[in-house]
């Protein structure tokens, strides 16, 4: 039997939208003829484009500019609605990350609108400006063994970190579920103090997850490294309840 297709939505009001559309539809190829499943894929920029969408992806880009424009679109409730009450498989690289946190430091005065449901606080711009941007192998164990034996090229551009885990309270989009760390990054100076018997630094941690609700602080979409979105991809499938 076919399913009916499974939509997946870009937030597409500015950043890396096209890249991540190539990396999905390679990434398809992956799973689709293995379980039987069909995809589409599409740039989302109205509210009902977004209503449209099984999952969705907030690409990077700038958090500040994202949601001014999501905002003027009257697209910042229906976000909302979809991550935190239809609890819809979300994914947010970097700015799409900052998009997703509860609070964020080091927002211009006055703060920023933001979408929500992970239930942490993220530090703006942790590696300083654009020109500061750097490549990192990181060990992704979530990937299964690949992740263990083949580091995953992480590009961080004005990245953000994870710099708190609120556990007071719940938010609305965490369906009751915790917040998951699933990526750390420690800088060379953080791991060279470890590997001396100095203190053990935990590292920045730059890739989450709560329930439906999953962020990097890099941009796995500047790469040409599927392993990420193929995995994304899976937990979509799951989540509602296909190829099964
Ligand atoms: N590459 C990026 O997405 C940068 C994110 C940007 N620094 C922000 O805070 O929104």
């Amino acid at each position: 039997m076919v399913n009916k297709p499974i939509a997946v939505g870009v937030l597409a009001l500015q950043g890396g939208v096209v890249e991540h559309l190539n990396l999905l539809r390679k990434a398809s190829a992956h799973i689709q003829s293995a379980d039987n499943l069909q995809f589409t894929f599409n740039e989302v920029r109205t509210p009902p484009q977004l209503a449209q969408c099984d999952a969705l992806i907030l690409p990077g880009g700038e958090s500040t500019t994202m949601a001014i424009v999501a905002s003027r679109l009257g697209l910042l409730e229906p976000l909302r609605t979809f991550v935190k009450v239809q609890h819809k498989p979300v994914w947010g690289t970097c700015a799409g990350l900052v998009m997703l946190a509860e609070e964020a430091a080091a927002t211009k005065q006055g703060g920023q609108e933001l979408i929500g449901g992970l239930n942490v606080r993220v530090l703006r711009n942790r590696y300083g400006t654009q020109m500061q941007s750097f490549v990192a192998g990181l060990d992704l164990s979530f990937l299964g063994d690949s992740g263990k034996d083949d580091p995953f090229r992480a590009v961080f551009i004005r990245a953000p970190i994870v710099e708190k885990i609120i556990t007071e309270g719940e938010v609305d989009g965490s369906k009751g579920s915790k917040v998951e760390v699933l990526g750390v990054f420690r800088a060379e100076g953080q791991q060279a103090r470890l590997e001396q018997g100095g203190e053990a630094e935990k590292g920045d941690i730059v890739a989450v997850r709560q329930g439906n609700v999953f962020g990097t602080s890099f941009h796995p979409e500047l790469t040409n490294d599927i392993r990420i979105h193929v995995w994304w991809l899976r937990q979509v499938v799951d989540a509602l309840g296909h190829g099964k």
